[in-house]
């Protein structure tokens, strides 16, 4: 660690830690460690142990989570590419271990960016069910929708709001719920000088308000007898077990499910105890605080929820929430990106000149007949159009009026000239099995890394697997060692190159 850790922040450190202060300060001096959590969307553990050269070692708390070797590039390999893992911190895949993910859940990540934790709620969700991504700042959306398409993520929103407009959009409504709170980051000094210059004696006080108003919030939005998960990657009790208290009291509906004192999980402070702690002195990881709060109220059944739901889908069709960005609907007029409140895709597979506005009607059928021709299955979902710009969502169009949408489902396309254009995201989400024409490239040749770079490939008839029934020249979902990275066109043994350049292999 080279900067100088602040001289308030070590005393401050002292007085918590007593005679621990001296091995806390020594983990300093080491390398902070690196971690990839496997895409179980896409891909087994064992599968991926099996084909991985990073030398994965185990992380207690996360099954699906492995440190890398020292030195190890987990992002410059095709499997990162193919979505097969999510490089993150070790410490940081700790909380949604500890939000008790089923599938089906409904689940909001109110300070999602750039998607970690998003992910890892997707892979635990098995595409049943829905995640609400959501972070306040615009720029940061970007690298958090790309993270969830990278991923293969199908049953996903991503959000650029408020949480007050959440909560007033979605009042009693999400069944689990995290806040990896915005912090100010004393647990990730080791690892980010940044951090270190950024702080301040001052800087808890400041994000201890914010993280009071985000947890209000949320309070509003979780379902009877819902989970709700608080973490932060700060040690500073202002930002930890004092908002954890205060919460509590103007919230007696809420109580701690005690973690803390587990396996790897270091106690709280005080009468909070029960809340964890991770310790870079104590484990392989970074600084890290968890509440988990359960809401006392009684789960309600599926029918309730559905009834509840049609009632809301009515009102939402005329009401917005107050002072809420206006998203009508998905007509014809709304395509624009980049304005406030209208989904943002860039679309990934060429310019927007020639772009002619399609019926929905028509737009529509043209994705029906890819659907039949390339898949021989429908994904399920609300249609939902944007311009010339189709999601398939796990929420009806309307649930999101007044909200402002980065995506409002899965990118499965766009419409140009009356013809449906499969997106990338459409891709790296299907399996191969799932797509009618396939072919798998292998990481240990070049092949895989020519694909990544945008080249065009020679490819034998015979290496294409074809369903039955299915012709030979058309889209083929490009695999590298079986897993999805793209699409491709293929004829008369040419495999032409549809990954898009915003991706692409440096
Ligand atoms: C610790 S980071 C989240 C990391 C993320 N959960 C992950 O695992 O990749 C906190 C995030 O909160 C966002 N944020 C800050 N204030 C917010 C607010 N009031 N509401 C929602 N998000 C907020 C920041 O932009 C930042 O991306």
């Amino acid at each position: 660690m080279a900067a100088q850790l602040p001289s308030s922040f070590s005393e401050r450190m002292m007085d918590m830690l007593g005679t621990d202060y001296n091995q806390f300060a020594d983990s300093y001096k080491e390398t902070p460690y690196g971690g990839v959590r496997v895409n179980t969307l896409k891909i087994s553990v064992e599968s991926l142990k099996a084909l991985s050269t990073l030398g994965l070692e185990p992380i207690p708390w996360c099954p699906t989570g492995f440190y890398t070797e020292n030195g190890a590039r987990p992002g410059k390999h095709p499997h990162y590419h193919a979505g097969l893992y999510y490089i993150q911190e070790p410490s940081a895949m700790a909380p949604v271990e500890l939000l008790n993910i089923e599938p089906g859940d409904r689940v909001l990540d109110l300070c999602a960016a750039p998607g970690g934790k998003s992910t890892q709620i997707s892979a635990k969700l098995l595409g049943e069910g829905l995640l609400v991504s959501n972070d306040l700042h615009p720029e940061r959306t970007k690298a958090l929708a790309k993270n969830l398409e990278l991923y293969g993520v199908r049953n996903g929103i991503v959000l650029n709001e408020s949480p007050e407009h959440i909560a007033a959009a979605f009042p009693l409504f999400f069944d689990k719920i995290l806040i990896d709170a915005p912090c100010s980051g004393e647990g990730m000094f080791r690892k980010d000088e940044d951090m270190v210059k950024q702080w301040d004696s001052g800087t808890p006080a400041k994000y201890a308000s914010m993280q009071r108003d985000i947890l209000r919030s949320a309070a509003t939005a979780l379902a009877p007898g819902g989970i709700l998960v608080y973490s932060t990657c700060t040690f500073a009790t202002e930002e930890n077990e004092e908002i954890i208290a205060e919460f509590i009291s103007e919230h007696p509906q809420f109580s701690v499910v005690t973690v803390g004192g587990t396996g790897s999980f270091a106690p709280g402070f005080g009468e909070l105890s029960g809340t964890a702690r991770l310790w870079p002195h104590k484990v392989k990881g970074e600084g890290h605080f968890m509440a988990v709060l359960q809401h006392g109220g009684i789960r309600l059944s599926m029918e309730e929820r559905d009834h509840i739901e049609v009632k809301l889908n009515e009102s939402a069709r005329t009401t917005v929430p107050k002072g809420a960005a206006h998203v009508k609907s998905s007509n014809k007029s709304e395509g624009r990106r980049g304005k406030e409140g209208k989904p943002s895709h860039k679309p990934t597979g060429g310019a927007d000149r020639g772009r002619q506005v399609s019926g929905d009607e028509q737009a529509l059928t043209a994705y029906g007949n890819f659907v039949r021709d390339q898949l021989g299955w429908e994904p399920k979902g609300y249609p939902v159009l944007f311009g010339d710009h189709l999601y398939i969502s796990p929420l009806p169009k309307e649930r999101l009026n007044g909200l402002k949408t980065i995506r409002p489902g899965w990118y499965v396309g766009q419409i140009r000239n009356g013809r449906f254009i499969p997106g990338h995201p459409m891709a790296t989400a299907l399996h191969p099995e799932e797509s009618c024409r396939s072919v798998s490239l292998s990481s240990t040749n070049h092949e895989a890394i020519s694909y990544l770079k945008g080249e065009t490939l020679s490819i034998s008839q015979e290496r294409l697997s074809i369903r039955i029934g299915s012709a030979q020249k058309g889209y083929v979902l490009v695999c590298i060692d079986g897993y999805s990275a793209g699409w491709g066109k293929w004829q008369d043994g040419i495999l032409k190159n549809e990954y898009p350049a915003g991706w692409r292999w440096m």
